[in-house]
C-alpha cells in the first residue's frame, strides 16, 4: 500500500518548468525524507502533494484520493496534517484551549494529556501561546498536528530550535508515528536526523530525483570516502603511508576500501617499525554522501571526526 503514489508529475511556474517528470512512491507507514539544495524543487513538490498547489502534468494519489481535485481535497485535510516551520497561533489563547479547540475539530481526537504528555508540554497547559518559547512552539505545533490522528504527516524541520532532549523526544515520537501506520514526509537539512529517522530519502535536484533508496544505500552508493586514522606514530611526514595526512596528531586516510588500507596500514608500520594505535574506522555518513552527490565541488567526502582539515 502507497500512502502516496505520483507519477510523471511536471509544474511549470510561466514558461519556466521547475519540476521534470517526478515519480514518487511512499509505502504507508514509513517515513521518507526529501532532500534539495535551495531552489531545487522540495516546496513545489510538497505542496502539490498536499493539494495546496496544482500539478501541470502528471497523476497522483495521496491516501487514495486526488489532492488536485476539490471534493478529493476536502477528504484529504481530515485526514493528513501539515507542521510547518512557522505557524501562526492566536497569542491570547492558552496551550489547552487551543488543543481543545482543535481537538473539537476531529472525531477521534488524541486526548488532551496524552498529546501534552508525548510533546513534553503537561507543564504548560495553562500557559498562553505568547508565553512560550520557540522550542515550545515548535512543540505545540507538533501537538495540533498529531491531535487529529493524522493518517499522513508533512513535517519541515521538526526539531530546529528545539533543545537536545526536546529534540530526542520529538525524534523519538516521530520514529514512533510508524508504528501507529502514519506516513511522514520529512524536510529537514539536518541530515544526521534524517538518517536517524528515515526508511528512505529521496533527493531533488533541478526538479528531478538524482537518487533514491535507503539512508544506508545512498551512502553505500555514493563515492563519500571512509577514514581510516591512527595516532601520530611520530615518523617523519615523508615516510607516512601514501596517500595520508596528518591532522591534529593524527594520521588520516581517506579511502573506499578500508580493509585494504588496514592491512597496507600494518604493512607500513611493519617495514617502518613502529606500532598503529588509536586506530580508527568512521564510515561516510548521509552528509558526506549527500555532499558527494550534489557534487558541492569538494573533492570526495569522508567524515571527520570533528577535526578541521
Ligand atoms: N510561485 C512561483 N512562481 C515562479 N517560480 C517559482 C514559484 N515558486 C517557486 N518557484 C521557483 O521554482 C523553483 C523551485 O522552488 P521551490 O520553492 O520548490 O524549491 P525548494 O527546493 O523548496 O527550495 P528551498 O530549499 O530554498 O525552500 C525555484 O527556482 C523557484 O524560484
Amino acid at each position: 500500500m502507497h500512502a502516496i503514489n505520483a507519477t510523471d508529475i511536471t509544474k511549470d511556474y510561466g514558461k519556466g518548468r521547475v519540476l521534470h517528470g517526478i515519480d514518487y512512491r511512499v509505502a504507508t507507514g514509513t517515513i521518507a525524507a526529501l532532500l534539495g539544495p535551495n531552489g531545487a524543487g522540495k516546496t513545489t513538490l510538497i505542496e502539490i502533494l498536499e493539494g495546496h498547489r496544482g500539478r501541470t502534468s502528471g497523476r497522483l494519489s495521496v491516501l487514495g484520493l486526488d489532492p488536485g481535485n476539490r471534493r478529493d481535497f476536502a477528504r484529504l485535510r481530515t485526514r493528513m496534517s501539515v507542521v510547518l516551520q512557522q505557524t501562526m497561533l492566536e497569542p491570547g489563547l492558552s496551550v489547552r484551549d487551543i488543543l481543545r479547540r482543535h481537538a473539537s475539530y476531529h472525531p477521534d481526537p488524541v486526548g488532551l494529556d496524552e498529546i501534552l504528555d508525548q510533546v513534553d508540554l503537561a507543564e504548560k497547559r495553562g500557559a498562553l501561546v505568547k508565553s512560550l518559547s520557540g522550542g515550545q512552539l515548535r512543540r505545540l505545533d507538533l501537538a495540533l498536528a498529531l491531535t487529529g490522528r493524522p493518517e499522513l504527516l508533512f513535517l519541515d524541520e521538526p526539531t530546529t530550535g528545539l533543545d537536545p532532549v526536546s529534540r530526542r523526544r520529538i525524534r523519538a515520537l516521530v520514529s514512533g508515528l510508524r508504528d501507529s501506520g502514519t506516513t511522514v514526509i520529512l524536510t529537514s537539512h539536518d541530515l544526521a536526523e534524517v538518517q536517524e529517522l528515515a526508511d528512505r530519502v529521496d533527493v531533488i535536484r533541478e526538479g528531478s530525483f538524482i537518487a533514491s533508496g535507503t539512508p544506508e544505500d545512498l551512502v553505500r552508493s555514493s563515492s563519500a570516502f571512509t577514514v581510516v586514522e591512527f595516532a601520530d606514530p611520530g615518523v617523519p611526514a615523508d615516510r607516512l603511508p601514501q596517500g595520508a595526512s596528518l591532522v591534529n596528531g593524527r594520521v588520516r586516510i581517506h579511502t573506499d576500501d578500508q580493509d585494504a588500507v588496514v592491512r597496507e596500514v600494518q604493512a607500513w608500520a611493519d617495514r617502518e617499525n613502529t606500532s598503529v594505535s588509536g586506530l580508527t574506522i568512521v564510515p561516510p555518513t548521509l552528509d558526506d554522501a549527500y555532499l558527494a552527490m550534489l557534487d558541492t565541488g569538494a573533492e570526495k567526502t569522508g567524515t571527520t571526526t570533528g577535526k578541521a582539515e
